[in-house]
């Protein structure tokens, strides 16, 4: 399985701006929207609804990481607005995410998929001397990422949110095509960083072994934001690149 389209992360704090944001798109554009903490802790549950009526699908990238009980409850609360997909840390532990898959299966309508879940391994704004030096972790970043992968997998968890420059390696290690690796972190050549540290092009991200793609200020700060999302997906589909 493998997305065409990029994730936008919509990450602004109201509606009126992702409206003037969405209308740069013709209206046809049926988009693959994340919705983060930014957006959802001031718009709420309304937000998805609305976005949702638009025609788009969503990711809501809460990251949930708690108590397996309080995990599961919040859970049930999410499936019911119908998301594709939505995460958890993967350092809260297998009890949690357990509890997450449980939490989502409950609320999920008899006629509604459950939604995916994924995992997050090491934020792609990390690198290795940083989780070596503030989480006392003894092991390498990809060992870390693997063995946070390797967690959720065999919890039954969707997939991971991780780095494409470790989702090839995650692949093989699970012995796994289809679980799923969204990554963010991508940044199209000659685009500024910011606070992402594994960053890679949208085209090096597929040739990894990405499935997703999530791509937020390289498009959402530009002047022209549907230009951009048209390049960096025929980048990603490999019909373009950047030379
Ligand atoms: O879970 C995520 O979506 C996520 C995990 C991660 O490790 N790194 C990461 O950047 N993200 C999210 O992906 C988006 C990346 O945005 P840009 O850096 O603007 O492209 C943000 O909304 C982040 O919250």
């Amino acid at each position: 399985m493998l997305a065409t389209r990029p994730i936008i992360a919509l990450d602004f704090p109201d509606r009126a701006t992702i409206l003037n944001f969405l209308g740069t798109f013709p209206k046809e554009e049926k988009l693959f929207l994340k919705v983060g903490m930014e957006l959802f802790y001031q718009e709420g549950p309304s937000i998805i609804t609305w976005l949702k009526e638009l025609g788009h699908d969503i990711f809501l990238d809460l990251k949930l990481h708690d108590i397996p009980n309080t995990v599961e409850r919040a859970m049930t609360g999410i499936a019911s607005l119908g998301v594709t997909m939505t995460n958890v840390h993967a350092s809260g532990g297998q009890k949690m995410m357990r509890a997450a898959l449980r939490g989502l299966e409950k609320g999920t309508k008899s006629t509604e998929q459950v939604p995916l879940l994924l995992a997050v391994t090491q934020l792609t704004s990390s690198t290795e001397e940083m989780i070596q030096k503030e989480q006392l972790v003894s092991e390498s970043l990809l060992t870390s990422v693997r063995h946070y992968a390797d967690l959720a997998y065999r919890n039954g968890l969707a997939g991971v949110v991780c780095s494409a420059l470790e989702a090839e390696q995650i692949k093989k290690y699970l012995d796994s095509e289809k679980f799923i690796c969204v990554t963010p972190g991508i940044r199209p050549k000659g685009s500024q960083l910011g606070d992402q540290k594994r960053v890679v092009t949208p085209c090096v991200a597929k040739q990894l072994g990405a499935t997703y793609i999530v791509v937020g200020r390289p498009i959402t700060s530009s002047k022209t934001p549907y230009d951009v999302y048209l390049t960096i997906k025929n980048d990603w589909n490999g019909e373009k690149t950047y030379d």
